[in-house]
């Protein structure tokens, strides 16, 4: 039968404002993502039986019975296949690692059936969707409300990762408000100087409560910001992964040499 091979990108939160909380405790976001061009690698095949392996540098700990997020869009598709999976990104980072893998398994698997995804996967992870989408959007509601933004520059980016997983859930009950302000709108078309204009003004809402929870965040922040050429330093999702935006490539990747310390993941990156 036959195997495909899939890339799952990194996901990374320009902004990330909560603008409410619903009934459920789920919060309301207001997000501008795109995708980066690190990410973990899948192989599948279509079988009687689903089975896992998890390979790659960042494989360990990374779980391998069906709680794995790849296990549970095989069976949210009604369906069953070996799975290789080589991480390449940290888990529990706020880079979407396992929602990007998910979404990269829906969607092979879509294909390769004609089945649809039901509702986007929202059901395996607030951010399968906009994974799914695959592509710079605009994220609202819980996750599910994903309006793709065409005509941005690609940025040079650093990622870094101190080492220290947050869970998301504790991250949002660690925010002093829920309402906070909803995005400006993003100018059209923006070159690289107006993007950066505009995202300086915007936020990352659970900076605060992240850092809170792993002071080690705020000390990533100040270390990206005080590389050559940063032009903007900020958290993505719920973190502890953060990101530092520079004017060109050279720049990305001599602040990603900068940033290397025992125990962080740091990789140069382009965004799209
Ligand atoms: C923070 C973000 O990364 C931003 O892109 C996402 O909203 C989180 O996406 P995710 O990791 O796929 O999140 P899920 O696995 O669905 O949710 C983990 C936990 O985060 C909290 N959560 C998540 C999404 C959301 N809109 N409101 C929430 O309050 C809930 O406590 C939930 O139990
Ligand atoms: N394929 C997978 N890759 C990594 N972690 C996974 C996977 N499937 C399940 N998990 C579990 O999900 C947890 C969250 O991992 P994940 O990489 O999705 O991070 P995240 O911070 O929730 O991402 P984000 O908030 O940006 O969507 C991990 O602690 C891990 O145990």
């Amino acid at each position: 039968m036959e195997t495909i091979e899939a890339f799952a990108p990194a996901k990374v939160n320009l902004t990330l404002h909560v603008t409410g909380q619903r009934e459920d405790g789920y919060h309301l976001l207001d997000s501008l993502v795109m995708f980066a061009d690190v990410g973990d690698r899948i192989s599948l095949r279509r079988a009687d039986k689903s089975s896992l392996t998890v390979t790659g540098p960042m494989g360990q700990g990374v779980p391998t019975g069906p709680e794995n997020l790849v296990l549970r869009a095989v069976d949210l598709m009604g369906e069953a296949a070996d799975i290789t999976l080589e991480k390449h990104l940290p888990a529990a980072a706020g880079i979407g690692g396992g929602s990007s893998d998910a979404a990269a398994v829906l969607s092979a698997l879509r294909d390769l059936t004609g089945k649809p995804v039901p509702d986007q996967g929202l059901s395996l992870g607030a951010d399968v969707p906009v994974c799914l989408a695959g592509k710079a959007a605009i994220m609202r509601g819980i996750g599910e409300d994903v309006a793709p933004v065409d005509g941005l520059p690609e940025l040079h980016c650093v990622l870094v990762n101190p080492g220290v997983a947050v869970p998301t859930g504790a991250v949002f009950k660690g925010l002093a408000r829920k309402d906070n302000p909803a995005m400006d709108s993003l100018p059209a078309q923006p070159d690289f100087a107006a993007l950066i204009t505009w995202l300086q003004r915007q936020r990352n809402d659970l900076e605060r409560p992240a850092i809170a929870a792993q002071p080690v965040i705020g000390e990533v922040l100040q270390e990206i910001a005080a590389t050559d050429g940063c032009r903007m330093a900020r958290m993505s999702g719920s973190g502890a992964t953060c990101f530092g935006l520079y004017a060109t490539e050279a720049q990305a990747k001599a602040a990603a040499g900068r940033l290397q310390r025992d125990g962080w993941w740091v990789a140069a990156t382009r965004l799209s």
